[in-house]
């Protein structure tokens, strides 16, 4: 029976996988559920072929674990639903979250390979966040880095956020907005995120319209007498020899009564009739009016039209952006890189693969932007063992790992910390940003990468290096597991 106190669903505690709690009541029934762990969050692949990804959904991470708490209903629900004894459903009851999250923050560059977040603290408490950890960052930072794959196709031009209606359900929509604006979107057409983030919004209207009135004329008016700022959707019927005539003539009518900002389109060759309508406004005086254009537009159309010296000045782009088309999914994983074990001190862990680019680096790590002071750009990225600090050295020896042979020397460098201590014993220390200051964050970061790493089509490879001691680290961890094996075959 319906019981709205048992029955609130307010927080994302059981958004979850089911196999996190599982692990939870092991690691509980086995009395190691307060161990010591550190867990990394990475990504093996830049998404869309890109040189970069742009990072976002620290904001909806913070409000997550902030949040962290089982009401009643959910611990009802899994007292029902699973076999876990009254010992553990109090032990989640009284749950409370002293984990030490560090994270890039939001608008930063981050490349594969590079712990991107860091958990640290009680290991079932780490296990507990896993899913929606991965979930809201794999998401944003997807989004995030399409978005600014728009923007370098743009350039200064404006673009407009259409994806709502095509998103992934509701939460898609709103927080991959988000994500788009932190990216370089200028507006959206999303009122409510607007409303909870601050992000312009903006609109035109649809062949609905157009539609409703029977023809162009009646609709462009009523829209010119009931809204001062007007952009024209111009294609329902023939766009050359109805829509931007059309247009004109109620922006005549109208004369000062309204802000003819322009028209839309939204179909057929729109490289072909862009040049067209721009020389009919331009002829009818209207230079300033400006061409919208939408239609499944993405980063290589915007390019396609814009070597094809298509005349549109604003770009709304929707299905694209916020599904993330080419690539659904980033890919991002959670690995458990330190654990302490019954002696009390902390053992680093890694997974092997015989693909050397899946064997995991151990340990807690952090990640340091190299950026030479003579060009103010990138060198690259240096991941090293937690203790290390490169503000510390006069020049720093960097390599590929898998191809030691590639390697420099750096000097006369700034180096700077990624992962950012965002709570510390469960209490947040990191201030957040606005996501103006976000956004600026982003555009600045993007500023010092060079165009080598951005270009869309065929990047070249960032440099993610390894400090010489994380790399022997490493290496030495490998080969005392190899060890272990042979060694246990042999036995066998
Ligand atoms: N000049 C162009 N060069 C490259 N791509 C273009 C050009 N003009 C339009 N496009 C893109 O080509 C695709 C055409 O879509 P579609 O086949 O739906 O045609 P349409 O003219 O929009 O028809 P409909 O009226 O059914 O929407 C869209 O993704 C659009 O962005
Ligand atoms: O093409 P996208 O990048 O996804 O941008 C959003 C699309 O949504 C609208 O079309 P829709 O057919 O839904 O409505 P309409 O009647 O206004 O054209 C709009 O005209 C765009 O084409
Ligand atoms: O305002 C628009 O033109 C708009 C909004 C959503 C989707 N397509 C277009």
């Amino acid at each position: 029976m319906f019981n709205p106190e048992l029955d609130r669903d307010d927080s994302l505690i059981l958004h979850t996988d089911l196999y996190e709690i599982n692990m939870m009541y092991t690691y509980f029934k086995k009395g190691i559920s307060e161990r010591k762990a550190v867990f990394e969050v990475y990504f093996r692949k830049e998404p869309f072929g890109n040189g970069y990804a742009l990072f976002a959904g620290l904001s909806h991470m913070i409000d997550y674990i902030k949040k962290i708490h089982f009401a009643e209903s959910d611990l009802q629900y899994l007292k029902e639903n699973e076999n876990y004894d009254d010992d553990f459903i109090s032990y989640l009851r009284n749950l409370k979250i002293n984990l030490t999250v560090r994270s890039a923050q939001e608008g930063e560059l981050v490349f594969a390979n590079e712990p991107i977040v860091q958990v640290e603290g009680p290991l079932a408490q780490c296990q507990l966040v896993e899913t929606a950890i991965l979930n809201i960052i794999n998401f944003q930072t997807l989004i995030a880095t399409k978005a600014a794959r728009v923007k370098i196709a743009v350039g200064d031009q404006a673009i407009m956020e259409f994806g709502s209606r095509r998103a992934q359900e509701t939460d898609a929509a709103i927080w991959g907005t988000r994500a788009a604006y932190i990216g370089g979107f200028d507006a959206t057409s999303n009122v409510r995120a607007g409303k909870l983030f601050g992000i312009p919004i903006s609109g035109t209207h649809a062949h609905s319209l157009v539609q409703a009135f029977g023809n162009e004329y009646d609709a462009f008016m009523a829209y010119a007498q009931t809204h001062k700022d007007c952009v024209f959707l111009v294609d329902t019927y023939d766009t050359l020899r109805s829509g931007v005539p059309t247009a004109i003539k109620v922006a005549d009518e109208m004369g000062d009564k309204i802000n003819f900002l322009g028209v839309r389109i939204d179909s057929g060759d729109m490289a072909y009739i862009s040049k067209k309508i721009r020389k009919q406004l331009d002829d009818a005086g209207y230079p300033n009016a400006k061409i919208f254009a939408s239609n499944d537009l993405d980063e290589k159309t915007i390019l396609n039209l814009k070597m094809q010296g298509a005349k549109i000045d604003v770009w709304g782009v929707g299905t694209k952006l916020i599904t993330a088309y080419d690539q659904p999914a980033l890919g991002g994983v959670y690995k458990l890189v330190s654990i302490e074990h019954s002696d009390g001190k902390m053992y680093d862990t890694l997974k092997i693969s015989s693909n050397a680019e899946k064997v995991s680096t151990p340990g807690k790590k952090q990640v340091w932007r190299i950026s030479a002071n003579s060009e103010k750009k990138n060198e690259g990225d240096w991941i090293s063992c937690w203790n290390e600090d490169p503000r510390k050295l006069d020049a720093l020896y960097m390599f590929h790992p898998q191809y030691t042979y590639i390697n420099k020397i750096v000097t006369n460098y700034t180096a700077y910390p990624i992962l950012k201590d965002i709570f510390v014993d469960g209490k947040q220390v990191y201030v957040e940003p606005s996501l103006q200051e976000i956004k600026k964050f982003a555009m600045t970061n993007l500023d010092g990468l060079w165009d080598e790493y951005k270009r869309s089509l065929n990047p070249q490879e960032y440099p993610v290096d390894l400090s010489q001691a994380l790399y022997d680290h490493k290496m030495h961890l490998i080969s005392k597991i190899r060890n272990q094996i042979i060694k246990r075959e042999c036995e066998d």
